[in-house]
């Protein structure tokens, strides 16, 4: 009895002397300055208005560059201007902040955390950076899937916009743009990792593949149950009370993604053996433009098939479909709600156009590099408009400083793109849509991160920037855009992690009369 009295006494000294020295240190700790009112449990989450980035942007302007908060049980730290940033996303701090903030409504969508988007820095996602990176989104295969995939889809696109005019009065069609620009920028993702259009030998004028369609309605299903997960998250009372089945129906809609994938991978694995059967193994190239990414990473698993395995597969193109889809349609639509609100700059990027592209053909990649009005207008886009305006949230790894603060291990790090974009200590009239600041060179050494940056920084961007440059282009080669009715287009963002328009985009659409004879052949 006198030992169990004695142990019991030594541990309670233990555990009063270990808090002492963590209310030392954290005392010690000289953290990023921030809100002083905090509430209970919650922390500041109650302080955060929609859209965060505004709200962020807001205490940044009362307390600085680096803002300390406490969300839910986390810390977390915002940053919001561009010198922060740099050095933020730069030496051995870019890797201490490169792991991403684990919630269960991710781990429920992401297998675990095994995906690219979510996994932690290490050994996992160095693998699926390496294959996102040099076998599926490298400028090389870019290139090569610019002239089949993408032309093809775009000419598809072209086709209809040209149809829907012919039947509308006037000649002017009015057009759904957020959904026609998604639709696009799904299809296409959708060739490039399975070229369903070619194995289920579809339509070719069809919006959509048959399962491009199917994807699609499932992660319509998803994201917005993933976003009132986002409550759960944070108050896990929800979580186990699963208040109006959200776990529920997210488990659901998740295996049917999860199944659809793995039947996509079944019906590439099919073709590639049948390719082998008639070519002889050794004869096919893996890696030609032929091959979609499904068939690139199914090479890969033959000689590595611990690694390889369906499931990593499943999840890197169930993560490049989402990160890819929303971010390049949202951009596109905002460039030609920009466009519409601004005729003289539409007009000089469709003299740009005609004038190095000319008349005869459709717009194609080698044009790119000559149509720097074009690449100005994108650019001016992903300034005032970056389609995560707060990236995706870091995490850091160890205790680190940044800016001369203390940031402790586990804190969530936010860098508000958004505000720096806009910073007027940087950018003159910040607010205004002016693509000139581009031109000649002007904005160079000026600091923008639409795409990230460092480490974890975005794989797609060489994808993004070359199909918004052929969409955007062969929109504006083929048609003349105007706005519905005289009023501008109202530019409002809707709260969330993607910057969307609040009002989905619509214009009228008719083809440029000196187009007609190439429509024809189109
Ligand atoms: C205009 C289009 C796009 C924009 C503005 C964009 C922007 C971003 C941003 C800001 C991040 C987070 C960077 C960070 O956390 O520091 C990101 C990450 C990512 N993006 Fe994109 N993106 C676009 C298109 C694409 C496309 C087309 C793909 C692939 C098909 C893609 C795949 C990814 C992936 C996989 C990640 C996570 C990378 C990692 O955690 O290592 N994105 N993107």
């Amino acid at each position: 009895m006198e030992r169990f009295y004695y142990a019991a006494v030594a541990t309670f000294v233990l555990l009063f002397l270990l808090h002492l020295l963590l209310m030392r240190r954290k005392k010690q700790q000289r953290l990023p300055p921030g809100p002083r009112l905090a509430f209970p449990i919650l922390g500041h989450l109650p302080l955060l208005k929609k859209p965060l980035q505004t709200s962020l942007a807001d205490l940044a302007a009362r307390h600085g560059p680096v803002v300390h908060l406490r969300l839910g049980g986390r810390h977390a730290v915002v940053i919001g201007s561009a010198e922060v940033a740099k050095e933020t996303f730069s030496g051995e701090l870019d890797v201490a902040i490169a792991n991403r903030p684990h919630f269960p409504s991710v781990r429920e969508a992401s297998f675990d955390y095994s995906v690219l988007s979510v996994a932690n820095y290490g050994a996992l996602w160095r693998t699926m950076r390496r294959v996102a990176t040099v076998n599926l989104l490298s400028a090389h295969r870019v290139n090569l899937m610019s002239d089949n995939v993408i032309a093809r889809e775009i000419r598809a696109m072209v086709r209809r916009l040209a149809r829907a005019s012919a039947a509308a009065p006037g000649g002017a069609a009015r057009v759904e743009l957020k959904r026609r620009l998604f639709e696009l920028s799904h299809s296409v993702l959708m060739e490039i990792m399975a070229q369903t259009r070619n194995t289920y030998s579809d339509d070719a004028d069809e919006d959509m593949s048959k399962e491009a369609r199917e994807l699609k309605e499932i992660f319509e299903e998803i994201i917005p149950l993933l976003g009132v997960a986002n409550l759960w998250d944070n108050v896990p009372l929800l979580r186990w009370l699963d208040v109006c089945g959200v776990q529920r129906k997210l488990t659901d809609a998740l295996n049917r993604r999860n199944d659809f994938v793995f039947k996509m991978i079944d019906a590439e694995r099919h073709k590639l053996k049948q390719l082998e059967r008639k070519n002889g193994e050794g004869d096919v190239n893996h890696s030609d433009e032929k091959t979609s990414m499904i068939g690139v990473m199914l090479s890969l698993q033959k000689t590595e098939p611990d690694v390889y395995t369906d499931t990593f597969i499943n999840g890197l193109v169930a993560n490049l479909l989402g990160a890819g889809t929303e971010t390049t349609s949202t951009t596109m639509e905002w460039a030609m709600a920009l466009l519409l609100n601004h005729p003289a700059v539409m007009k000089k990027a469709q003299e740009e156009i005609d004038s190095n592209v000319g008349m005869g053909r459709l717009l194609d990649k080698n044009d790119l590099p000559h149509l720097p009005y074009l690449h100005c207008i994108i650019n001016e886009t992903l300034r005032l408009y970056p389609a995560l305006p707060m990236l995706l949230a870091h995490e850091s790894s160890t205790d680190c400083k940044i800016h001369g603060y203390d940031v402790p291990a586990g804190s969530m790090i936010l860098v508000n793109a958004y505000a720096i974009h806009r910073d007027p200590a940087i950018w003159e009239h910040p607010e205004e849509f002016r693509p000139e600041r581009f031109e000649h060179g002007r904005a160079e050494g000026k600091f923008m991160m639409p795409f990230g940056k460092g480490r974890r920084g975005c794989p797609g961007e060489n994808l993004a920037m070359r199909t918004m440059g052929l969409v955007l282009g062969v929109l504006l080669q083929f048609f003349d855009w105007t706005r519905i009715g005289d009023a501008e287009v109202d530019m409002t963002t809707a709260a969330g992690n993607v910057m969307y328009k609040a009002d989905p985009l619509e214009a009228l659409c008719k083809p440029r009369a000196n187009m007609s004879s190439v429509l024809q052949k189109i």
